[in-house]
């Protein structure tokens, strides 16, 4: 689903990425570790299309997406989320994951208000209906009308996969989803991550977190990959625990 081919980003005499080379299959989850300055961050960039390599390729689906700007890969199914939760704390959860869907239509005025009602109040429900279910899954049906800003931390990084799942993105990039969740929000989001049919990349420093959430694994340091494989491979992988794992 997603491909990264011989991928380099160089900031001076800094290789960030070196030839980084992985895949992650449709609906896999995928962890990227690596220490401080592996090149995490810049990784997502290059996928997300925030920052273009100076060689290499991102594929999606077979397509490459190397050239294409941020907003455009946007539209074509990749969402990203930060380390900082991004949510309107002023709206309330669902009015949040409505807010996520409604950047699709609507659009023309009365007129095409008028024009448009029955294929208007059919979309209408079948967004309301989306919502219901995107709420389900991250189990927040119970917070719908709560208010963003009256939620805790680990409820409010929820809302914000729910935002991100809204209109069912193929691609899900999480940056350190579990920053600030304590142990028992981090297992929910992680439950709730391993039961979505996204192919998900994340980047995350909670071990645990990663080992029990992610299909696969690609360690990154100094800008190489120097170890793919599955949870137990790369625990067991003698150069990641040189490394990395100590
Ligand atoms: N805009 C930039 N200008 C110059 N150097 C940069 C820039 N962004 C990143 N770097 C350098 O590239 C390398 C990789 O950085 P990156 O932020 O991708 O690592 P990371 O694995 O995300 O680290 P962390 O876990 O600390 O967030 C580091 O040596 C960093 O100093």
């Amino acid at each position: 689903m997603l491909a990264v081919d011989g991928v380099s980003v160089a900031f001076g005499g800094v290789r960030a990425l070196d030839e980084v080379t992985f895949e992650v299959g449709r609906g896999a989850v995928c962890g990227v570790i690596g220490p401080n300055g592996a090149g995490k961050t810049t990784l997502f960039d290059v996928v997300s299309g925030l920052r273009r390599p100076g060689e290499g390729r991102v594929l999606l689906d077979g397509h490459d997406v190397t050239g294409m700007p941020a907003v455009r890969r946007a539209r074509a199914g990749v969402r990203r989320t930060f380390q900082r939760t991004q949510v309107f704390g002023r709206l309330t959860v669902a009015a949040n994951v409505l807010a996520a869907l409604d950047w699709h239509g609507g659009g023309g005025g009365l007129a095409a208000d008028l024009v448009g009602w029955p294929a208007r109040r059919r979309l209408e429900r079948e967004r309301r209906e989306r919502v219901a279910e995107v709420l389900e899954l991250c189990g927040l049906t119970g917070l719908r009308d709560a208010y963003a800003a009256a939620l805790p931390v680990g409820q409010r990084r929820l809302v914000e996969l729910a935002r991100a799942l809204a209109d069912r993105p193929r691609l899900l990039l999480l940056d350190e989803p579990t920053s600030g969740l304590d142990a028992g929000q981090s297992a929910r989001l992680g439950e709730v991550v391993r039961a979505l049919e996204t192919t998900v990349l994340l980047v995350e420093h909670d071990m645990g977190f990663v080992m029990d959430t992610c299909d696969r694994i690609v360690v990154l340091d100094l800008g190489k990959v120097i170890a793919t494989g599955t949870p137990a491979e790369v625990r067991e992988d003698p150069v990641v625990r040189a490394a990395y794992l100590g």
